[in-house]
């Protein structure tokens, strides 16, 4: 479903990716761990298109990445990135920034899938902790029912427990392809598989 082929990138000098190769089957969860600065959340980019290698092919569902199939390709992906500073102040307004006005209530059956209680979905972002926005946004981005899902440090802000409920409402979701970055060994622990850079 996903194919990385002979990807090579440098930036700013120096080499990140030489000859990288993989690929995913619809369904599998895929990690992507190694030292700080090894390029991680850059592998997300280039899956996402908005780092473009120097060298090789990216396939989603067949359709090679370019410019061109990039609109095409993003409908069926979700970004969960790593540091997010969002121009909206609370869930509602998220899923209007999201075109998705019509997912309050999915939003809020992952809410409480993940241990939030449903009517943080009000409260102003300000006022509540960053793993209680983390899992609104993780709770929208479900809510679109993506086929891909692309995942920056998913554990950076939660605590053991919430960890473990986001690993189960992940786990109970059918036919969900899953692309993370991680260094969190729970995390690690529910991948297919681990791609070490
Ligand atoms: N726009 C850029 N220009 C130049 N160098 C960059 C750019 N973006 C990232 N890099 C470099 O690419 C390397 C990989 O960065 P990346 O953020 O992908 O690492 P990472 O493995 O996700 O790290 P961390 O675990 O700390 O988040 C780093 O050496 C970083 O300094």
């Amino acid at each position: 479903m996903i194919v990385c082929d002979n990807i090579f990138l440098s930036l700013g000098g120096v080499q990140i990716f030489e000859g990288l190769s993989f690929s995913l089957e619809e369904g599998e969860h895929i990690c992507f761990s190694g030292a700080s600065g090894r390029g991680k959340s850059t592998l997300l980019k280039v899956l996402m298109g908005q780092v473009s290698p120097d060298k090789g092919q990216i396939k989603f569902f067949g359709e090679t990445l370019s410019q061109k199939s990039l609109p095409n390709i993003r409908k069926q992906l979700v970004w969960i990135p790593q540091n997010i500073h969002l121009p909206v102040e609370n869930g509602h307004a998220l899923l209007s920034l999201l075109e998705a006005k019509d997912k309050v209530k999915a939003t809020q059956y992952y809410m409480e899938k993940l241990g939030l209680d449903s009517s943080l979905i009000d409260k102003d972002f300000s006022k509540i902790s960053g793993g209680q926005k983390q899992r609104i946004i993780i709770a929208a981005c479900l809510s679109l029912d993506p086929a891909v899902i692309l995942m920056d440090e998913p554990t950076a802000a939660l605590d053991e427990g919430a960890i473990q409920l986001l690993i189960n409402t992940l786990q109970s979701l059918e036919n969900k392809t899953i692309v993370s970055a991680s260094h969190n060994a729970t995390w690690l622990e529910c991948a297919h598989r681990v791609i070490t850079l």
